[in-house]
């Protein structure tokens, strides 16, 4: 049972087409760090963005790699549209966070914002950037790929498996 909102359109990312779109969000980053253009870390959003961190991480040869777990939860009672809210449960080593200066906040896609809006209030001056971007969520994102409507869902290649359909006319 999924707890995603009812949504008219899926749009199915393959392995492949995460590692050229995350490589096109490490180019799109090269240079735009604020020690002469580096950055002095990334930090892979759990789980979702440990992914394209991973990816930023190794096209741009940056060796300092963290993680920061949220987790997202519906307040209220079992309606579709709740709220999504999220919390933080594990953070990133405080002593190459600071402020969030010269550091590469990286996750998958953003939805509603909320987030990367919880994670910017902890480290206000570091970088987010997301591969796919939903037009609520678009505005914090400092840095993204792909914008993707509102009612689509995002299918990512974790969570997906090749399976046999049907052929399109049925063995008569
Ligand atoms: O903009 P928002 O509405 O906050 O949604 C975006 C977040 O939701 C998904 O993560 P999820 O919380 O589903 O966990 P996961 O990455 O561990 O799968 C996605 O990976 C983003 O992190
Ligand atoms: N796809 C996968 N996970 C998500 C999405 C989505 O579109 N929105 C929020 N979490
Ligand atoms: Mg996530």
């Amino acid at each position: 049972m999924t707890d995603r909102l009812p949504h008219e359109k899926g749009f199915h990312v393959s392995w492949d087409q995460m590692h050229r779109d995350a490589r096109a969000l490490a180019w799109r980053l090269d240079g735009k760090g604020p020690d002469n253009g580096a950055w002095k870390a990334v930090v892979g959003i759990t789980r979702g963005g440990l992914v394209p961190a991973m990816i930023v991480a190794r096209e741009l040869d940056i060796r300092v790699v963290d993680s920061i777990s949220v987790k997202s939860y519906h307040s209220g009672g079992g309606k579709a549209d709740q709220r999504r809210e999220a919390q933080v449960i594990k953070a990133p080593q405080a002593d190459v966070m600071g402020d969030g200066t010269g550091i590469l906040i990286v996750d998958d896609l953003v939805d509603s914002g909320k987030t990367l809006e919880l994670i910017r209030g902890l480290y206000p001056k570091a970088h987010f950037a997301c591969v796919y971007a939903k037009p609520e969520g678009e505005k914090q994102a400092d840095t993204y790929i792909t914008s993707v409507s509102q009612d689509t869902w995002i299918f990512f290649p974790w969570d997906m498996a090749l399976q046999y359909v049907q052929p399109f006319r049925g063995a008569d």
